[in-house]
Parts: C-alpha cells; sequence; structure tokens
C-alpha cells in the first residue's frame, strides 16, 4: 500500500492541536528520550508505573505503550493494559529483548493475549521471536536481515492486532493490507532508544487515529526525522550522540513544507 503524505501532516497537526496524553511503562535506559519526543511532536507524556496508580492515570490517556524492557515494571503493565482495552484506548506493545530472554517472551505472550495490543513493534529479530516463539539473538539489537512478510499477515490477522518488524524496512500490517516504509537513516540503529521511541510516537499517533495508515504515517514521520537529523549531524560532523538530540529536534521543528518536500526525494 502506498501512503500519502498528507496523512502524515494530518496527523501531525492533530497531535498538535490535541495534546494527547501518552501513558508509557518503558524502561529506565531510555524513559527520558520517550518522554522528550513525545512532547517535540506535540503531545503529553506521562511515565507512571507504580501498579497502585497506572489504572487511574490510564484511564486519562489517550493511549497506553508498555515496553517489555520494563519486564519488572509487569504487573503494571497488566493492570494498565487491562483498564486501557476495558476502556477502547490503543495500545502499543514493544517487544524490547523477548529475543533474547525465554522469561520475557514467555510474559509477552501472556500481555498479548490478557491486554489486546492496538500494535506490536519490535526490530526483526524481536518480531522473528514472537512469530516462532524461539529465542533469536542475545541482547536487544537486531541481528535477522529480513522478515517473513506472510508470517507477518497470520499473526496480525489471528492477534487482531497491527504488526510492524522495523529495521532498514519498516514493515507494518494488520494482516489485510501492507505497508512497507523505507525511510529513516542508518544512524537510528546506532543509538539505544529509536525503537522505544518509535513505540511512544505511535502511541501519540494511533491514540489519534487507531489506523493502519496511522501506524505507516507514524513510521514515515519518524523516519522523515531520522533522515533530517542524519543531514544535520553529518554537517556539523557530529557521531552518535548529537544525532540523538538533533533527532528529537528535528521532530519538534518538522513542518507540513518539510514533511511534503521530503516525502517526495528518495
Ligand atoms: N538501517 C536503517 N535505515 C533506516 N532506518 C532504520 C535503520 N535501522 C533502524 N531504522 C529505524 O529506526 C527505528 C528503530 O528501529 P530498530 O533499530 O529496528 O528498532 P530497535 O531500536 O527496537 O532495535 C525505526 O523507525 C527504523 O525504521
Ligand atoms: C531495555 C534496554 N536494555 C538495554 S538497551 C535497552 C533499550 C533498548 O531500546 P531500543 O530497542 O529502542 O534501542
Amino acid at each position: 500500500m502506498e501512503l500519502e503524505a498528507g496523512k502524515i501532516v494530518e496527523l501531525h497537526h492533530e497531535i498538535k492541536k490535541k495534546r494527547p496524553v501518552i501513558h508509557c511503562i518503558t524502561n529506565a535506559v531510555t524513559v527520558n528520550d520517550c518522554a522528550n519526543i513525545l512532547l517535540a511532536a506535540g503531545a503529553s507524556p506521562t511515565m507512571a508505573h507504580h501498579p497502585l496508580e497506572v489504572e487511574e492515570i490510564t484511564e486519562g490517556a489517550a493511549a497506553l505503550v508498555c515496553n517489555l524492557g520494563a519486564i519488572a515494571d509487569f504487573e503494571a503493565m497488566e493492570k494498565a493494559g487491562k483498564k486501557a482495552d476495558e476502556m477502547g484506548h490503543a495500545i502499543v506493545l514493544d517487544p524490547v529483548g523477548i529475543s533474547g530472554s525465554t522469561y520475557r517472551r514467555m510474559q509477552c505472550q501472556t500481555l498479548i493475549k490478557e491486554i489486546h495490543p492496538t500494535c506490536i513493534r519490535g526490530n526483526y529479530s524481536e518480531i522473528r521471536a514472537l512469530l516462532k516463539d524461539c529465542n533469536t539473538v542475545t541482547g536487544v539489537d537486531a541481528s535477522d536481515k529480513s522478515v517473513d512478510v506472510e508470517s507477518m499477515k497470520q499473526y496480525a490477522k489471528a492477534q487482531k492486532t497491527i504488526l510492524i518488524a522495523s529495521g532498514a524496512v519498516d514493515v507494518i500490517t494488520d494482516g489485510g493490507e501492507v505497508f512497507e516504509c523505507r525511510r529513516g537513516h542508518e544512524m537510528m540503529a546506532h543509538i539505544t532508544g529509536s525503537g522505544c521511541m518509535s513505540s511512544v510516537m505511535l502511541g501519540a499517533f494511533l491514540g489519534t487515529e487507531a489506523t493502519i495508515e496511522a501506524a505507516a504515517a507514524c513510521c514515515s514521520f519518524i523516519g522523515l526525522c531520522g533522515e533530517a537529523a542524519a543531514e544535520k549531524t553529518k554537517e556539523c560532523q557530529g557521531g552518535t550522540m548529537t544525532f540523538r538530540n538533533v533527532f528529537i529536534d528535528e521532530v519538534s521543528l518538522m513542518t507540513p513544507e518539510k514533511i511534503y518536500d521530503r516525502y517526495q526525494k528518495k
């Protein structure tokens, strides 16, 4: 499927106008970047993770993002997830590290059954681990260079979810339609948090419109910001930490003109 640039512009505008609250239960490694990228996009992050407060907080949010990198917060994810599901909120599940931990993968499978995520986004190795229910790599980075799109479609259909495998090409499917997003830059794979940030941004986009087009628009938006950030980083001869900051800067500086202009290139 082809995505129109106008869809990215429309949803970006809606996020800035409505300032949706995005409830993120996420890992300590990247939590600050996740909060900052949501603010940069115009959304309002809340990172509450105590099991005794998450249900109340998620009730007032537009979307919930559960990140398995915060496996110690599993009880909070279960409670918040069940509440968000009951309320019909968009739920994004990021299966960080299920590729290398049997325990985490089992907990992830339990969570999927219990909270019915609107969207699951992981890197290629995490998605293969999910589909095959096996270890694929040690650590949180991907080693797989491709994904089995047919298996992804079957899984997405069976679980009634939008499944995203991110990498040089993001593959996005709901079991019927398939979008391929070829935006972004390889520097995104050289900082920690690109995936976690993509997932919280999916919370903002899907909390605004829970469709596969919105998921594809989010992947494109993130990719366009990554491309712009890579150009700026190169101009100032910066390295990976410059890229990380400039990436969030580019999210805050993105305009409809830049989206239309960049989207037609490449
Ligand atoms: N080689 C690449 N070229 C372009 N974009 C990439 C590349 N690798 C990762 N990305 C982008 O970085 C983001 C995070 O993806 P990825 O690195 O696969 O996730 P994770 O951080 O969970 O391992 C996605 O938006 C993806 O499109
Ligand atoms: C949970 C965790 N453990 C080590 S790095 C990290 C964060 C990984 O984030 P991303 O997959 O977005 O790079």
